[in-house]
């Protein structure tokens, strides 16, 4: 397996890289968009910060890819819905570097009030300017945290410790949490009217692009700092040049642009501005705890397929998949045996869970027998990533259930597939730690092996009737491993499930569908 660390990653990841079995690794930072393309189709691994932009069109030239892992917390240069759609696993950090980050809109609320990058620079160059450099207080101002997560709680936190009084806004957690955390949860207009400071701490989405706008800095008190060390666009450059311009804003500090480097943007031309070239999470501390994370749930990810902080799958634990793991391998025998039973195109999926599943998450067991379901059927090559999304694609309807204990089994997957021609049931459960056994095929109910290279034979069931097939096989020089009999419930049909060591070839199919006694012959891969 090959990983490539195009950004800037820390030593001890890499070092985790090159020490773990079976992984090499290669480091290329500050590559051309054109020269990462140009290699990126021999990697399994992309290891990134936030420079590399993982677009559509690189991801179209990267067949060996399976997961894109983020030193850190934004997504915004990565496209998911193309990774996912391709089944490749997009992961960050998520908590790696945010205490640092928090420091930074501390130590830039600081700075900005106390005129401090001014001051460094006057006193550098021989002056010794004291009135026009005088600042001011944060003691019993109000700062309003728009975005209370994980950076925003420790910024709050911070704050306090400064003895500012603190009001949030996010309208995704519930204000009885904010305020059993000692602060006001506000409306943002109620923020703009009463923050002397405004940092905000949320994602860059469609929602939050431009959210403070130039309606918002109307509404603010005047003089207001505006502190972003978010993401560049969450507050709109141009109306917030305007409203410093104007004396409505009495300063900002900046961390990060909505072009980065921000090369001639003019609020880098305004005194009242400081800023810092995206320094949030530039801490020694901070880097470290990311590029340890980031490489241990890459390697995980290439050699037990333990999913970790993914964004676009669930997370799959090493723990977690102990305990599932042979159910997700008979739901994916499943999904591949419905792929190969029936004709049509699916329409609708119904999978029910027998026995006491209770306290496990069901879905990626769901999402294998999509997987298995699908993979017959469609050009891309599906995986634990895409499946949903190429189900829904496919306008497939997938339902859940958890049912009580099976008469017949303690654990049971039982799975209904409705097409466009038709419908089948199939069943299967786990003998002994880890067996898959399909055990019921629409009325038939039997025991059988899914693995290898089989045969579903419909026959009469009359004596001499198995013979025939044997010996017609036989005479190919084809050898069969395991055969396995089903009996339908209360009529006078067989199923027969050859197992053969060669594929069956489609003359002898065609022999063995002209045999007095049988009705179908179905060719199965597993
Ligand atoms: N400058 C830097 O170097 C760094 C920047 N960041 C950025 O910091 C930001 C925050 O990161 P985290 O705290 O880890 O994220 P988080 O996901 O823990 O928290 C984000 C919060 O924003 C809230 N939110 C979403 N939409 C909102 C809206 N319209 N109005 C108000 N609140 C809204 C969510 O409910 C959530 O509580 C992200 O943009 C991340 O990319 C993170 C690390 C370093
Ligand atoms: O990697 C960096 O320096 C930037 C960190 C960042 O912006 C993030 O984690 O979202």
């Amino acid at each position: 397996m090959k990983v490539l660390v195009s950004d800037n990653l820390g030593e001890v990841g890499i070092q985790m890289f090159r020490e773990a079995e079976g992984i090499e690794v290669d480091v290329k930072t500050g590559l051309a968009p054109e020269e990462l393309k140009a290699i990126i189709g021999q990697y399994d691994a992309l290891a990134i910060r936030s420079a590399t932009k993982v677009t559509e069109e690189l991801i179209a030239a990267a067949p060996k890819l399976k997961v894109v892992g983020r030193a850190g917390i934004g997504l915004d240069n990565v496209d998911i819905p193309a990774a996912t759609k391709r089944g490749i696993v997009v992961m960050n950090t998520p908590t790696g570097n945010v205490i640092t980050t928090a420091e930074h809109a501390i130590a830039m609320m600081l700075a900005l009030s106390r005129n401090i990058p001014a001051a460094t620079a006057s006193l550098k160059a021989q002056r010794w300017e004291k009135k026009s450099l005088q600042g001011r207080e944060l003691y019993q101002k109000t700062l309003g945290v728009v975005g209370y997560g994980k950076i925003g709680a420790i910024v709050a936190d911070r704050a306090r410790g400064l003895r500012m009084r603190v009001v949030i806004y996010d309208p995704f957690v519930p204000p009885e949490k904010i305020t059993a955390d000692g602060y006001e949860a506000v409306s943002l207009e109620d923020l703009y009217k009463q923050a002397d400071y405004i940092t905000v701490h949320v994602p860059k989405l469609k929602t939050t692009a431009n959210l403070i706008n130039k309606e918002a800095f109307a509404q603010m008190k005047p003089g207001v700092m505006i502190i972003n060390c978010a993401r560049g666009g969450i507050i709109n450059e141009a109306d917030l040049y305007d409203a410093i311009v104007a004396g409505k804003v009495g300063g900002a500090a900046l961390d990060v642009f909505e072009i980065e480097p921000p090369g001639d943007n003019p609020l880098l031309t305004l005194d009242q501005v400081i800023c810092t070239p995206h320094l949030g999470a530039s801490t020694a501390e901070a880097q470290t705890n990311v590029a340890v994370m980031v490489a241990r749930q890459i390697i995980d990810y290439l050699t037990s397929g333990t999913i970790v902080n993914a964004v676009n799958v669930p997370s799959v634990t090493g723990e977690l998949l102990e305990k599932i793991g042979p159910y997700i391998k008979l739901a994916e025998q499943l999904g591949l045996l419905q792929a190969q039973l029936i004709q049509g195109a699916p329409k609708e999926v119904v999978v029910e869970y027998f026995g006491d599943f209770r306290g496990i998450d069901l879905s990626p067991i769901t999402t294998a027998l999509l997987k298995g379901l699908l993979t017959p059927m469609v050009k891309e090559v599906v995986n634990f990533v895409n499946a949903h999304v190429l189900a829904n694609q496919r306008g497939i309807k997938v339902t859940e259930a958890t049912m009580a204990a099976h008469e017949e089994y303690t654990y049971l997957i039982n799975t209904k597939l409705v097409t466009t021609e038709g419908e089948s049931v199939v069943a299967g459960t786990i003998f002994g730690k880890q067996d898959t056994r399909i055990v019921r095929i629409n009325t038939f109910r039997l025991e059988m092996i899914p693995l290898g290279h089989m045969a579903l034979i419909h026959n009469q069931d009359v004596p001499g009737s198995i013979g025939e097939i044997g010996t017609t096989i036989g005479k190919h020089n084809i050898n069969i491993a395991r055969m396995q009999v089903g009996q339908e419930t209360g009529g006078d049909r067989n199923i027969i499930f050859l197992c053969t060591d060669t594929p069956i070839p489609q003359e002898v199919i065609e022999e063995l569908r002209g045999l007095r006694t049988v009705k179908t012959v179905t060719p199965l891969e597993f």
